[in-house]
């Protein structure tokens, strides 16, 4: 087990592409890192750089403060599991998980009793004598995630190990996962393009995009205290609604335009209204957005009301996400499974200046973060992915 600090990393393919641009972080030791973004945003290439498989262009890479860019994957004992894995089709469980430690001339009893105990914490102790080609995808994989921990790595490096899964076995291999990590205390990374993978399994999570970086923290920092738009709306089981307000003035009362729609600010937007320009952009979350139809809602000088028409509601069981229409601009809201709306059923959205996020009109940055919005549930979110 190890740390691991990223100082600088750029990456290159063919002078052409960057894929990965002056990123900078640190893994502690024991820790679960996710590495999330959209596709295309870089985090394979750095995963594939802090095992070893790709050298970075500059920057550099260091395991418990010692230089590893010049190291293969073997000296760094960095394990991989990725999307497919590779197992030996005609090898049994065991003889696959065995395999590493064979080939590095462990001996036999404890090549047996770390198979065991792996087989074990992986609940593979039933098919260990089955070959891979007759095991189910889930069954692979965690025998595949077995034979990268038997050796106990340095680093383990997972690439989507679970995409690929139906969704009842993702959500309980992410559980497995968790408590495996936990137990062993191995330092791992995952690659996902999944916020509710990342946020459910990791202890920290570095957001990507276009080979940026645009935040680290914990699941906790980034939902609450997302750095810009881009983050707000990436982050959670449901993006965050961004709309752009313009021509923003006070008539005494601060108004601004939506569209077509010439919309009432609240006091908090006030501070933020630039001398030179005259627009932001205001984000919610669908939970902390009520619906009403339209002329039912209740007014006052701390909400922004939205116009618009009901495009969907969809059920979700314990909830109805209602994705609402309003000009050019589309947001959503959670509602009671008891609220029912119908198709272009004009409504009005409520949303109260403790749940209202501020960005920049320009260049996107968080202005003001929501006071009163309570923490993720993530267990409730991730129980609809
Ligand atoms: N070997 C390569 N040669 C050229 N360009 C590459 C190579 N590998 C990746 N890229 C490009 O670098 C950028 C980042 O790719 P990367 O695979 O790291 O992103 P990603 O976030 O992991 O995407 P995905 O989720 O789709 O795998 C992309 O524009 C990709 O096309």
């Amino acid at each position: 087990m190890a740390s691991v600090t990223l100082s600088g990393i750029n990456k290159w393919y063919g002078g052409a592409v960057h894929a990965v641009q002056d990123i900078s972080f640190k893994i502690e030791d024991g820790e679960f890192f996710g590495l999330l973004g959209p596709s295309g945003s870089g985090k394979t290439s750095v995963l594939r750089m802090l095992a070893g498989l790709e050298r970075p262009t500059s920057g550099t890479i260091a395991f418990d403060g010692r230089s590893v860019e010049a190291e293969t994957p073997q000296a760094r004992n960095v394990a991989m599991v990725f999307e497919q894995n590779a197992l030996y089709p005609h090898m049994t469980a065991r003889q696959n998980i065995s395999y590493p430690l064979k080939i590095r001339g462990t001996a036999k009893p404890e090549i047996e009793a770390k198979v065991a105990e792996v087989a074990s914490l992986l609940n593979i102790g039933h098919v260990i004598d089955r070959r891979a080609s007759q095991m189910s995808g889930g069954q692979q994989q965690r025998v595949a995630i077995a034979r990268a921990l038997v050796r106990r790595p340095n680093l383990l490096c997972l690439d989507e190990p679970i995409a690929h899964l139906d969704t009842l076995l993702r959500a309980r291999l992410r559980g497995e996962l968790k408590r495996l990590q936990r137990s062993l205390g191995t330092t791992s990374v995952i690659v996902t393009h999944d916020p509710i993978e990342a946020m459910t399994m990791t202890d920290r999570i570095a957001l990507m995009r276009d080979g940026v970086m645009q935040q680290v923290g914990t699941a906790d920092d980034i939902f609450m205290r997302p750095v810009n738009a881009f983050v707000a709306q990436f982050f959670g089981l449901h993006s965050m609604n961004v709309i752009t307000v313009s021509d923003i003035v006070e008539t005494p009362e601060l108004v601004g335009q939506c569209g077509t729609q010439k919309v009432a600010l609240p006091g908090c937007v006030k501070p933020h209204v630039g001398a030179k320009s005259r627009k932001l952009q205001l984000g919610s979350r669908p939970s902390s957005v009520s619906v009403y139809r339209q002329g039912e809602a209740p007014r006052s000088g701390d909400t922004v009301v939205i116009s618009g028409r009901v495009y969907v509601a969809e059920q979700l069981g314990d909830a109805i996400l209602v994705t609402v229409q309003a000009g050019d601009a589309t947001l959503q809201a959670m509602t009671l499974p008891t609220d029912r709306f119908g198709l272009d059923e004009p409504v009005d959205l409520v949303i109260r200046e403790d749940a209202l996020y501020v960005f920049d009109g320009e260049d996107q940055r968080t202005l003001r973060f929501a006071s009163g919005q309570s923490a993720p549930r993530i267990d409730r979110l991730a129980s609809y992915a």
